[in-house]
């Protein structure tokens, strides 16, 4: 058998041709590059992709190194892509991105919507980012609240879309998929929760507790310890609160803000009762213009991915080649569509820079119906 020292000589010979080879081939799709930006023509040709990894599977043997040699391949391809979009912006055949940037929020004149009643966290939320003195309603769902802002009703929505220890709020996800309405701001809420009763009740006479699914679950060790009561999912905590002095049962408690037990007239039976003293909610401000502060520092989109091996890998390569730091991302199902998924991902950056556009110009042609939800 030949030395170590033998066998990464020939490794080196080997790897100094591929390396020149890669050279080559770039060299190659970059003039391919140019043709398609003179041309109009798209970058990513999925056909001629497909027929390529099928013809260098064909050329080398056993099922290892077929495999193998398709990965590089897809590898080699998407470089190459990348390469092309990079001439595209450089040549400034993006198009605008249907995105106005804006300097401010007129918070002053601002007519502001929240889901719950007085003494929700999203009216907290709202205060936070808009003032104690905005001109606000509130509507029972959150459907309602994004109705409100398609229709003009309201200028903007302060809603929740995550929570630090329950996590993604899910049915935001599919809110913002469905309704035309953007993502402007976000503000992210401290959350202690108490647990509220009618006053003179104690402890020991609580069985039911009314909370929104989320309060409930970031409340959940401290519920743990009273298995015996009943937990009840309602939409919103300060409508939790409203419910337990409306039926005037002293077997009824809610979870909810120490402002919200104060406002609809509840004691407080135990505060802090937060799994985790950091407890947050991150909430977004939404609009139906589509806008974009100046600073914005953070975009999210959604799209789908056709169902096969490694969509996801190639369309993530698209963060990492244009050093954009990716911050999150969510996958819900697709409506009627059966076991197919969307993509929900927030990258850092800001839509006036080169890097995203180039990066929204590869997804936007490797993914399918991908949509801009916001930068903020
Ligand atoms: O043939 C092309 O159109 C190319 O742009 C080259 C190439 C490749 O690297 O082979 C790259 C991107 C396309 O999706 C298909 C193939």
């Amino acid at each position: 058998m030949e030395s170590l020292e033998v066998l990464r000589e020939k490794l080196d010979s080997i790897d100094d041709q591929i390396a020149a080879l890669y050279e080559q081939r770039m060299n190659v799709c970059g003039q391919v590059g140019e043709y398609k930006v003179k041309a109009g023509r798209k970058v990513f040709d999925r056909q001629r992709e497909k027929e390529k990894l099928a013809d260098v599977a064909s050329k080398v043997s056993g099922d290892f190194n077929k495999k193998g040699i398709q990965e590089l391949y897809q590898q080699l391809m998407s470089m190459s892509r990348k390469l092309q979009y990079r001439q595209l912006v450089e040549a400034g055949a993006l198009g605008r991105l249907p995105f106005i940037q804006i300097n401010d929020l007129d918070k002053q004149n601002a007519r502001v919507v929240f889901q719950g009643t007085e003494g929700a966290y999203g009216q907290a939320a709202m205060r936070q980012f808009f003032g104690e003195n905005v001109n606000s309603f509130h509507v029972r769902t959150f459907r309602e609240a994004m109705e409100s802002i398609e229709e003009g009703a309201a200028d903007y929505a302060v809603l929740p879309i995550e929570n630090s220890t329950a996590g993604p709020v899910i049915e935001m996800y599919d809110l913002l998929d469905e309704f035309e309405n953007y993502i402007v701001a976000e503000t992210i809420l401290p959350v202690v929760h108490t647990l509220s009763g009618l006053p003179g009740a104690k402890l020991t006479d609580i069985k039911r507790v009314y909370s929104k699914t989320e309060a409930l679950m970031q409340t959940s060790r401290f519920l743990d310890e009273h298995s015996d009561w009943q937990r009840i999912s309602v939409v919103n905590t300060a409508i939790a609160a409203k419910k337990v002095l409306e039926e005037n049962d002293i077997s009824q408690a809610a979870v909810c803000s120490s402002y919200a037990a104060k406002v609809h007239g509840l004691s407080v039976l135990v505060d802090g009762i937060n799994d985790d003293d950091d407890n947050s909610t991150r909430f977004i401000v939404v609009t139906n213009q589509k806008v974009f502060l100046k600073d914005a520092s953070k975009i999210s989109i959604r799209f789908e991915l056709p169902h096969q091996s490694g969509s996801l890998y190639g369309i993530l390569s698209h963060f990492i080649y244009n050093d954009l730091n990716m911050t999150k991302i969510e996958s819900r199902p697709i409506k009627g569509r059966p076991w197919e998924y969307c993509f929900f991902v927030d990258f850092e950056g800001n839509l006036e820079d080169p890097a995203v556009k180039n990066a929204i110009r590869g997804l936007r042609e490797e993914s399918q119906n991908l949509k801009i939800l916001g930068n903020y």
